[in-house]
């Protein structure tokens, strides 16, 4: 597998209390891979140090090798506004801005100095159609991004991350709070922008980690138990607490 982003004995302390025991964890580009464990393994932790947005949270300490682009994604020279546009992620709760439709998804691209409004207007149908949510908001650019439903806003929220044409899309638990339609529309969007984008995405769902993910990861106490094509994983996983976890004995 070629890594597009690759990762090394990597440590998390909060304070003095480690969250992460030295990880080393390889993505692929045009591939989905499943973060996958019980609460507190320190899953969501791991997928904030791949945006650096851990440094938003006082004493903590990082230590290892993240590669991006054969770049070190935290040596000091990073730019952490274009390292977040090249590595965009998605929250649990949809987080959309108390703005329009239209203003959400070119937020990004304004902010870059983009103002050509035929630009803009072809990069916000370009995005809401990757984010399969075109369809259902085209007569609405102009209405207020909260005021639709909980999945439409996530997709909206893929889409405003679409916009500024990222590598890699972080989810964490984009699906937790959304009913079951919704979260199958937004299984089948990811699954269609993984054929241009690498996608790693944080999980409880153990089905949809099987439904979606090319690779699985799974976690434990800070540490990376076992990591391989989620079709094996969950048919033959070669660690006993793998196995002890996929068939529901703790977790
Ligand atoms: N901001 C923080 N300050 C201190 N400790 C934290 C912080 N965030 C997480 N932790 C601790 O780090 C460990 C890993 O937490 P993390 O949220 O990464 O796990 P997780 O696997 O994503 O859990 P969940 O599935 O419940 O979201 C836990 O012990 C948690 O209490």
């Amino acid at each position: 597998m070629t890594a597009l982003l690759s990762t090394k004995d990597v440590h998390l302390a909060y304070g003095k209390k480690e969250a992460l025991h030295g990880i080393d964890l390889d993505f692929a580009d045009h591939s989905i891979t499943a973060l996958i464990g019980p609460s507190g393994c320190g899953k969501s932790t791991f997928l904030r140090c791949l945006n650096r947005m851990n440094d938003l949270i006082p004493h903590t300490t990082i230590t290892g090798s993240f590669q991006f682009h054969e770049q070190d994604i935290y040596a000091p020279t990073t730019n952490l506004v274009e390292l977040r546009k090249q590595i965009g992620m998605v929250f649990q709760q949809p987080n959309p801005f108390p703005f329009s439709v239209y203003e959400n998804v070119t937020y990004g691209l304004k902010l870059a100095g983009h103002n050509d409004r035929k630009f803009l207007d072809e990069q916000v149908e370009r995005a809401l159609k990757q984010a399969a949510i075109w369809d259902e908001v085209k007569d609405n650019l102009n209405k207020n991004a909260m005021s639709f439903s909980g999945g439409q806003q996530q997709r909206i929220c893929i889409a405003r991350l679409l916009a500024v044409q990222p590598d890699i899309i972080l989810l964490d638990e984009p699906t937790s709070a959304l009913d079951p339609i919704s979260s199958a529309q937004i299984e089948t969007t990811l699954m269609a922008l993984k054929n241009e984008y690498c996608i790693i995405i944080v999980t409880h769902n153990l089905q949809q980690a099987s439904r979606i993910a090319d690779r699985t990861a799974f976690m434990l106490n800070g540490n990376l138990i076992e990591y391989d094509l989620t079709s094996k994983m969950f048919t033959k996983p070669v660690m006993q607490d793998t196995s002890d976890y996929l068939n529901g004995k703790f977790g």
